[in-house]
């Protein structure tokens, strides 16, 4: 049997499950082999290509340095060149996985696939070229808007999402995206260079590489700033150098990952939405804002003259630990009249309690582009009074600032359990205690999650542990819960920010863990958070409905129509579900 037949004959034979309490068996090709399948026209035999998990990156290519090219005036971003030279470099494109798996046929010629990555994953991913290409200086708060709302309309197809960017404004634009992409669970990761790809030397090819890797592996719900093998919260960033390959920093958080001989991520950095809304783009911005840098001898005229209308809201940047001086009344009753915000506040100082006393709303630690790009957010909520705007204001939205800590944590190291592991594997310090509870946690938690004892997981919170993580199968507690259908579980963790996007190493995500096994109350509410079919899973439902249909599984039918899944896609041999069923009365139920 040609594997081209074998597969061709799996729907046949998977039709008979259709039972309520047994899982739907589906049948999984694997994305290339589905590529491969679809593009034939004849039987005919295809030469075996080991499956490796696919990952979707779709890169949106706004300008910037990394695509320039020499031009009389200057360097100058270089239209349509940017995919056919990457094209040309092997460690950018596969050109022979390309070719066996029909990539260019089935995703188009703007579609490039990384090797085989360390972690054994394919890196399918798609850039979209903006046209003009912009340096970043020339960017405004439109082409924000544009780019969220790209990333918006490609959500649910992408695993992950790269903006390739000016170094100028990136800062500005990470902190902007960070507040406009609201519940993000995906990774957005901002990148560009300090020198184009084109040049023999340059730190393009590196930070492109790195930024593809990461979106296209770890689901960090974050926008991020990809620089100089780190990984920073793109609202934490600005930028420090113009001639050093390390040209960002992130003055009050350490980064959220380091990209050296392996990638590491700081999982207990990582920041998540509390919330278990669906995302969405809000990309309304109000313009009416500004950046006032306080100086020694500032006038009450130039502080009038900015606050005038149609000035809506100021970031204040002020001395020090957030000063200002306390011997200028003149100067602290012009403010008074305002409502500012200040970069960051101590009330360790005198001349730091006048700015408070004046009204103002503390910044904390935030850096002046996140400050302004959150004012330019929040003024737009047209749905928000002003006291409501200048609460979220002070609020932390995506861990823009330092949060307070709340009290002391009972650490890992309290735990009796790991101590006497500890103990008795003759352990101390912190780091082994910490790489302990990384080991064990999860498994710990996906046990807890399937017997629905949310109090041990109350428990494992307590001790340090992040309950998004996986285990050594990459299976999160979230994926188990959804297989046991335990909805109180399942909430417990959304509202913890677990992530409906994390797959595992059989490259299931708890959708489709909970499709399989039939917990309709658990997909209805993980579709509520976001949760999604991938399109590989989508153009592979018309198969999975014809065979569920062809033995009048109606309970299997509607709980793919729940998970997203259109009734109406066609099978492998052109029939849709409707079709197969053949009874009226049958389809008159699930129709
Ligand atoms: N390195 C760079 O990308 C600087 C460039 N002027 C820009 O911001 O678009």
């Amino acid at each position: 049997m040609t594997m081209l037949s074998r597969a061709l004959s799996q729907p046949t034979l998977e039709l008979t499950e259709s039972s309520d309490v047994s899982p739907t068996r589906t049948i999984s090709l694997h994305p290339c082999r589905r590529r491969m399948l679809s593009s034939c026209t004849s039987i005919e035999i295809i030469e075996p290509v080991t499956s490796y998990i696919e990952e979707r990156v779709l890169v949106i290519n706004t300008g910037g340095t990394i695509g320039m090219t020499p031009h009389p005036d200057g360097l100058s971003p270089e239209p349509n060149a940017f995919v056919k030279n990457l094209r040309k470099l092997p460690f950018f494109h596969d050109e022979k996985y390309a070719k066996e798996t029909r990539l260019s046929e089935y995703y188009g010629d703007e579609t490039l696939v990384l090797p085989l990555s360390k972690d054994k994953k394919r890196i399918v991913y798609t850039i979209l070229e903006y046209n003009p290409l912009l340096d970043s200086s020339n960017m405004t708060t439109e082409d924000w808007a544009k780019i969220g709302k790209d990333i918006e309309k490609n959500y649910e197809s992408y695993d992950g999402f790269v903006v390739l960017h000016g170094t100028d404004t990136m800062a500005y634009t990470a902190s902007a995206l960070s507040f406009m992409c609201e519940h993000l669970g995906k990774p957005i990761i901002v990148t560009g260079s300090q020198v184009p790809i084109y040049e023999m030397r340059n730190d393009g090819r590196d930070n492109l590489l790195g930024a593809l890797l990461i979106a296209g592996q770890f689901v960090i719900p974050e926008v991020c700033l990809y620089f100089y093998n780190k990984l920073y919260r793109g609202n934490r960033t600005t930028k420090v150098d113009t001639e050093s390959f390390n040209a960002f920093a992130s003055p009050n958080l350490t980064p959220l990952a380091t990209a050296e001989v392996g990638i590491t991520i700081n999982w207990d950095t990582v920041w998540r939405a509390n919330t278990t809304a669906k995302f969405q783009v809000s990309p309304e911005l109000n313009r009416n804002v500004g950046l006032l840098r306080l100086f020694p001898g500032i006038t009450t005229a130039t502080i009038r003259a900015f606050l005038q209308p149609p000035m809506e809201g100021v970031v204040l940047e002020t001395y020090g630990s957030g000063n200002a001086p306390d011997n200028r009344d003149d100067l602290l009753a012009e403010l008074k009249e305002a409502t500012c915000l200040r970069g960051t506040v101590s009330p360790f100082y005198h001349t730091g309690t006048v700015l408070l006393k004046a009204g103002l709303i503390p910044g904390s630690d935030m850096t002046p582009e996140a400050a302004l790009s959150k004012l330019s957010y929040v003024l737009a909520k047209k749905d928000l009074c002003l006291d409501a705007k200048k609460k979220m204001m002070a609020q932390n939205l995506r861990g823009e600032m330092s949060a307070e800590l709340a009290g002391a944590k009972l650490c890992m190291r309290d735990s009796r359990f790991i101590q006497a592991i500890a103990k008795f594997l003759s352990i101390s310090c912190k780091e082994e205690l910490e790489a302990i509870r990384d080991a064990l946690t999860p498994s710990l938690a996906c046990a807890a999650a399937k017997t629905g004892d949310i109090e041990t997981l109350e428990a494992l919170k307590e001790m340090g542990s992040n309950l998004c993580l996986c285990d050594y199968d990459g299976r999160t507690p979230l994926h188990v819960a959804a297989c046991e259908g335990n909805h109180k579980v399942v909430e417990y963790l959304l509202g913890l920010g677990a992530s409906v996007y994390a797959k595992d190493r059989y490259g299931d995500t708890p959708l489709s863990n909970a499709v399989r096994f039939r917990k309709k109350e658990v997909v209805k509410l993980l579709r509520k958070t976001g949760a999604h079919f991938s399109k590989d899973e989508l153009d592979e439902a018309g198969t999975e409905l014809c065979c569920l249909a062809a033995c009048s599984d109606l309970v299997g039918l509607e709980i793919f129509r729940l998970a997203g899944a259109d009734l109406n896609k066609p099978g492998y041999d052109g029939r849709t579900a409707i079709r197969v069923v053949g009874s009226r009365d049958t389809y008159s139920t699930f129709k």
